[in-house]
């Protein structure tokens, strides 16, 4: 924090990966300086961030983002808590009527925050009007106790980040002024009447804002997974390639390419669609200060379509990478065992992947029977409904392994949309047959994300200017992505008739060259990502490759070895070596 003031650095633009870096298992601040910062400038209109945003930026106020219950996590529609609107008082009556109207699982909840935005529903003029974000003080900005109604505690060991204070809160008919609601979009008037936004899912924003925020973050913690398990491959070696000679090193094997090869390219795929979708946001972000959301629903889609498969392939990676590194890799001083469990929540938190994915599948869906019906779609779904055959290309090269992908997609997306209307027809209810069809729902939408990445990563590396070699192996990098990901769907490319069989066996071949081929570019790969030791925190992935005598060093620091004996053998081991049992 002292370093953000420093260099000036407003809260909300903190790199986050930075705060990270500090605490590797979880920081308790991350919420205030990303959900939180963002709520504030994102929902709080210029009178309410004139009052809040300079405490915060001095962190006088620490906030977290309350909207999870123990109750409903995904459905927010269906969350309990509730802020009566009470028109004598000109107050809001904050209330947690149930067991599961609790809310559960928020950052820095616990014992740090000391403020929230609490995400309730609305009641005004006996009304409700769904899901509104608030600023409450939770605890004394001096004293840091809890204020009188409300109720706090820390929700208990995780599976990781357990160095972060996930909490519950519950209020007991809490009061808070009316003009704590977050009123940028929607607004409460004195005499309780309602003004609704222009768009019913603006007060979802921040959730979108951290979506595509966790995009950026998976790609740097699958960058420091490869990073670790390339280093250690090229200073270990084991067994022999060729009996009689010497032991090589573990990168040689074809098997151990394949492991972590596609697994570098996937850092930069994920890196270069998290930048367009960045991009997008900025644009969005700047159409609705002007009052125009027509882009919303796109980047909705889009950064639900990219966290999903940003936190699925990099958690993935980060396993394949300590798996690569053999028993070293389960230790925790290697630092993938905290690399992993703090990336593997990124699946659930932020809208877990299944239900995000639906919503991808809802809009492809919508997209292609509005295409059919000659209404305007979105770009990125445009080519749900237009012409499905191959193009000029050559065979096999980028251009046409991209439109196989596209074609595969539409195919998909139009075979699952026949069957959904066969169940329709069967069901007479659209809920129901949705519900039946929606694993195929889910193949539609990683097939379109998929499509979507491949094509950002290849525009991108086709458009590198700066260096001929660097761009060279990029390219063999991204070739080497695409083919891995078509072996990967073979039967999607089967059914819709854009590759053959023979088409696919002669990919394979290329991908084992490729593989040989990036082989010598492995390793500056990973260094060209320059994490400085203090942060990969490895005793595998150092830069100077001593990983033996690192090893060595970190066992020293295990508290069993203060002593020679332990106070076990004396409690427990002696009596029972004693006691003939
Ligand atoms: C430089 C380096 C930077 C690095 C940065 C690193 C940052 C690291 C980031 C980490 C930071 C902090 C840690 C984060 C901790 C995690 C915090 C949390 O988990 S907070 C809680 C998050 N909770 C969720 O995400 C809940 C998921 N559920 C939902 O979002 C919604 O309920 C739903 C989208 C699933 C459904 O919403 P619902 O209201 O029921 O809507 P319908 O399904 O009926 O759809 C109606 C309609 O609305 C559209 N829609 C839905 N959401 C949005 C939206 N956000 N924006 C625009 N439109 C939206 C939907 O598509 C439908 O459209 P139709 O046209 O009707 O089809
Ligand atoms: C480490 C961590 C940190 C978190 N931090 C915060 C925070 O700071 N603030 C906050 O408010 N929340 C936070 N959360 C909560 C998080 O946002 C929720 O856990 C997440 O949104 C998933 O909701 P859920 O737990 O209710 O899961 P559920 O929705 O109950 O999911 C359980 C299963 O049901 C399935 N399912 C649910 N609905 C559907 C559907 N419509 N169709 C098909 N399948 C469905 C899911 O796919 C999943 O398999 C955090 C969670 C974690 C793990």
């Amino acid at each position: 924090m002292r370093k953000l003031a420093e260099h000036n650095i407003p809260l909300r633009e903190a790199s986050i990966t930075q705060v990270h870096s500090v605490l590797r298992d979880g920081n308790p601040l991350i919420v205030h300086t990303s959900m939180f910062a963002n709520a504030l400038a994102s929902l709080a209109n210029p009178k309410q961030q004139q009052q809040w945003v300079p405490l915060a930026e001095k962190n006088r106020i620490i906030g977290t983002y309350a909207q999870t219950e123990i109750g409903h996590g995904t459905f927010v529609r269906g969350l309990e808590t509730t802020a009566i609107f009470d028109p004598e008082t000109k107050e809001f009556v904050l209330h947690s009527p149930t067991i599961t109207s609790t809310k559960w699982w928020p950052g820095g909840l616990g014992k740090t925050a000391n403020a929230a935005i609490v995400m309730a529903q609305l009641y005004t003029q006996g009304k409700c009007y769904g899901p509104h974000p608030f600023f409450v003080q939770l605890r004394d900005f001096d004293t840091h106790h809890s204020l009188p109604g409300v109720i706090l505690g820390e929700i208990g060991p995780r599976l990781g980040i357990n160095s972060q204070d996930n909490g519950y809160l519950r209020f007991d008919h809490y009061r808070i002024p009316r003009t704590n609601m977050l009123m940028r979009h929607s607004q409460v008037l004195e005499d309780g009447s309602y003004v609704k936004p222009i768009h019913n899912k603006l007060s979802y924003g921040t959730m979108v804002w951290t979506r595509v925020a966790i995009v950026h973050s998976c790609s740097k913690k699958l960058a420091c997974a490869v990073t670790i398990a390339t280093r250690y491959s090229a200073v270990r070696h084991q067994s022999e390639l060729v009996p009689g000679k010497p032991e090589p090193q573990i990168l040689e094997y074809q098997t151990q390419q394949y492991k972590l090869l596609p697994h570098i390219a996937s850092v930069f795929a994920i890196l270069f669609s998290a930048s367009s979708v960045l991009r997008m946001q900025r644009n969005v972000a700047a159409s609705i200060s002007k009052g125009n959301v027509e882009l919303l629903p796109e980047l909705h889609i889009l950064s639900c379509a990219m966290k999903a498969l940003s936190s699925q392939d990099s958690t993935q990676g980060i396993e394949t990478c300590r798996l690569a590194c053999g028993g070293h890799g389960y230790i925790a001083s290697s630092g993938l065992p905290s690399l992993y469990t703090s990336t593997t929540c990124t699946i659930t938190y932020e809208g877990e992947n299944t239900v995000l994915l639906l919503q991808v599948a809802r809009y492809l869906i919508k997209s292609y029977r509005a295409g059919l019906e000659g209404l305007p779609v979105l770009p990125s779904v445009m080519y749900l409904t237009a012409p499905s055959a191959m193009h000029q290309s050559p065979p096999l090269s980028n251009q046409a392994l991209i439109e196989a992908f596209r074609i595969s997609s539409a195919n998909l997306v139009k075979e699952t949309e026949s069957r959904l209307c066969r169940q329709f027809n069967l069901e007479q209810n659209f809920h129901y047959a949705w519900n039946r069809c929606s694993v195929a729902l889910v193949h539609c939408a990683e097939l379109h994300s998929r499509y979507y990445m491949c094509e950002k990563f290849l525009s991108t590396v086709e458009s590198i200017r700066a260096s001929d070699r660097v761009r060279s192996v990029l390219q063999d990098l991204c070739r080497l992505y695409l083919i891995h990901h078509i072996t990967l769907n073979q039967g999607h490319f089967l059914r819709s008739g854009t590759l053959s069989g023979v088409d696919l066996s002669t990919l394979e071949e290329e991908m084992y060259e490729l593989l040989a081929k990036l082989r010598p570019q492995a390793v500056p790969l990973v260094d060209a990502f320059d994490f400085r030791d203090e942060l990969l925190g490895s005793t595998l992935g150092a830069w100077d490759g001593r990983v033996y005598e690192r090893l060595y060093e970190e066992a020293q620091k295990s508290p069993l070895n203060k002593t020679d004996v332990s106070k076990a053998y004396h409690k427990y081991l002696q009596p029972l070596m004693k006691s003939n049992l």
